[in-house]
């Protein structure tokens, strides 16, 4: 879970988020062996090639400040990869990505997170990477384990966290440090009932806060309750865009069709 700080870039005052014209392709290795011996060649000839996927096709939309902004879609369709655009992590091929603010992006799993430093560790490391001083970071500190309800495994190394445990530490780590914009990917996926519902609380505090949140998410119901516009992606192309509650309609309408 990678924390950015992102310069104020030049925006109109009212956009949180301006993505225009993005596309990203991913370079996949292709490698056509039939036999053993081919295997075994190939992996110390490094005569590879690659075929081109583009995971994101020209894709534009505007997040308004204080807005809730969903994005779904199938597995697949370029949702997190999106994501990782906006936070800064990956870079577009083409067009543009705009942000308004400071952001916090709580990522898939595995990203960010220094498996071999404690969770203590790590939330320095993350306050530090977020521009807090070491000050606000003791300040905060507590709250962020208490949120977690982590406080005995403090001192613990991240690589013997579980999955639940490793979610609510990035989670409360990305809402204590109080972004103008907050990006959420598949945040209720992991983590277990009760902790999935403390999460839609804050969300819903939040949100009610006046922050911008971008939320990835397949619980349709979650994102109809949560956010106002949403985006619907397939096969990394924006099939539909506006209010949440038409979007999923055509999400459904689409899954239908398959
Ligand atoms: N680093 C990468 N290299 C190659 N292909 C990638 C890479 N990352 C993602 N992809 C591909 O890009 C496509 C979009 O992936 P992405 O993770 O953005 O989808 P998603 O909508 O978030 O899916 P899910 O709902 O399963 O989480 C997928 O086909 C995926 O295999």
């Amino acid at each position: 879970m990678p924390l950015l700080l992102k310069e104020k870039s030049k925006l109109d005052e009212e956009s949180a988020i301006v993505v225009n014209n993005v596309s990203k392709c991913y370079r996949i290795p292709m490698e056509k062996k039939r036999t053993v011996y081919e295997n075994i060649i190939g992996m110390f000839s490094g005569n590879k090639s690659y075929e081109e996927f583009w995971a994101l096709k020209d894709v534009s939309f505007n997040i308004k400040r204080g807005e809730t902004f969903g994005v779904i879609g199938p597995n697949g369709s370029g949702k997190s990869t999106l994501l990782k655009m906006l936070a800064g992590v990956l870079y577009p091929d083409s067009g543009s990505v705009k942000v308004n603010g400071r952001i916090a992006p709580f990522l898939e799993l595995g990203v960010g997170f220094q498996y071999e430093l404690t969770a203590k560790e790590n939330i320095y490391l993350y306050g530090a990477i977020m521009g807090l001083t070491k000050k606000e970071v003791d300040r905060k500190y507590e709250d962020i384990l208490d949120f977690a309800e982590l406080k005995r495994f403090e001192n613990m190394k991240l690589r013997n966290f579980s999955s639940g445990m490793y979610v609510r530490l990035a989670f409360s780590i990305a809402i204590q440090t109080d972004p103008d914009i907050l990006l959420l990917d598949e945040v209720l996926a992991v983590g277990d009932e009760h902790f999935q519902k403390k999460c839609m609380e804050k969300i819903e505090d939040i949100r009610k806060s006046g922050k911008t949140i971008v939320f990835v998410s397949h619980s349709l119901p979650s994102v109809n309750s949560l956010c106002q516009k949403s985006l619907l992606l397939n096969s990394g192309m924006i099939v539909a865009m506006g209010e949440t509650n038409k979007v999923i309609q055509k999400y459904q309408q689409m899954a239908n069709q398959i």
